[in-house]
């Protein structure tokens, strides 16, 4: 579906490459996980992938055509880390419908009950959920756009065991429905889970690998 050859990508301000000739593919309905140190390169792959920076070199194919990186920020669903800090709705009912008034609410019923919020009231502010159905409710936003592809930024950080366990419950409920693209410290957390672990060291593919954990 979405294929990345020899990616390239060096910031204006720095002297070094961060991404460096980084090639892969991403199936439909795919879970891809990306791992590797701090300052590797993860987020940034994550921001090229989803069209908010262009890399200076390489080659970026959707079904075999060119994509440009404002058909990418079309088509991708981020949820930053700590999305928590960004809820800008009064209440969850607001923030799931912000830039999109005109959604019924038979859509957020659906996009409810895919992360595991069916029952929560949505007249109340985000932040009297818990730590974990709040990062459920940042991926809800992102999923009432209908994302094709949806990433996630260190989706775990900052939570304690059993919110993390929500978040991974969360992928589990989105896999083979959703294609899905987590960059995380904690791949032991979503072990069986995806088809595909990037490790990336200084901006190069360390490691990819490849293998059918049982989904
Ligand atoms: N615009 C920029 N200008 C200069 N250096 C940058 C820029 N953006 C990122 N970097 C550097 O590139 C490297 C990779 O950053 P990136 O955020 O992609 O790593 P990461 O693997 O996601 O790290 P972390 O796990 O800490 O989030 C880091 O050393 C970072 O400081």
């Amino acid at each position: 579906m979405l294929d990345l050859k020899d990616i390239t990508y060096q910031p204006q301000t720095g002297n070094k490459k961060i991404l460096d000739d980084i090639s892969f593919n991403i199936h439909e309905n795919e879970i891809i996980l990306i791992c590797g140190k701090s300052g590797s390169g993860k987020t940034t792959l994550l921001e090229i992938i989803s069209g908010l920076i262009t890399p200076q070199k390489g080659k970026i194919t959707w079904k075999n055509k060119n994509i440009t990186a404002r058909q990418r920020r079309w088509i991708s669903g981020v949820v930053f880390q700590f999305p928590e800090r960004y809820f800008l709705g009064t209440t969850i009912g607001k923030e799931l419908k912000i830039g999109y008034k005109s959604l019924r609410e038979k859509n957020i019923e659906q996009v409810l009950k895919k992360v595991g919020l069916s029952d929560i009231n949505l007249t109340q502010p985000p932040e009297k959920l818990s730590g974990g159905q709040q990062r459920r409710l940042a991926v809800a936003v992102q999923l009432m756009r209908n994302p094709t592809i949806l990433l996630l930024d260190e989706p775990t950080a900052g939570l304690d065991w059993s919110m993390k366990n929500d978040v991974k419950n969360l992928v589990l409920n989105l896999k083979n429905k959703n294609t899905i693209i987590i960059v995380t410290h904690e791949p032991s957390l979503f072990e069986g889970i995806p088809s595909k672990i990037l490790v990336l060291e200084q901006g190069k593919i360390k490691e990819l690998m490849k293998k059918n954990y049982g989904g």
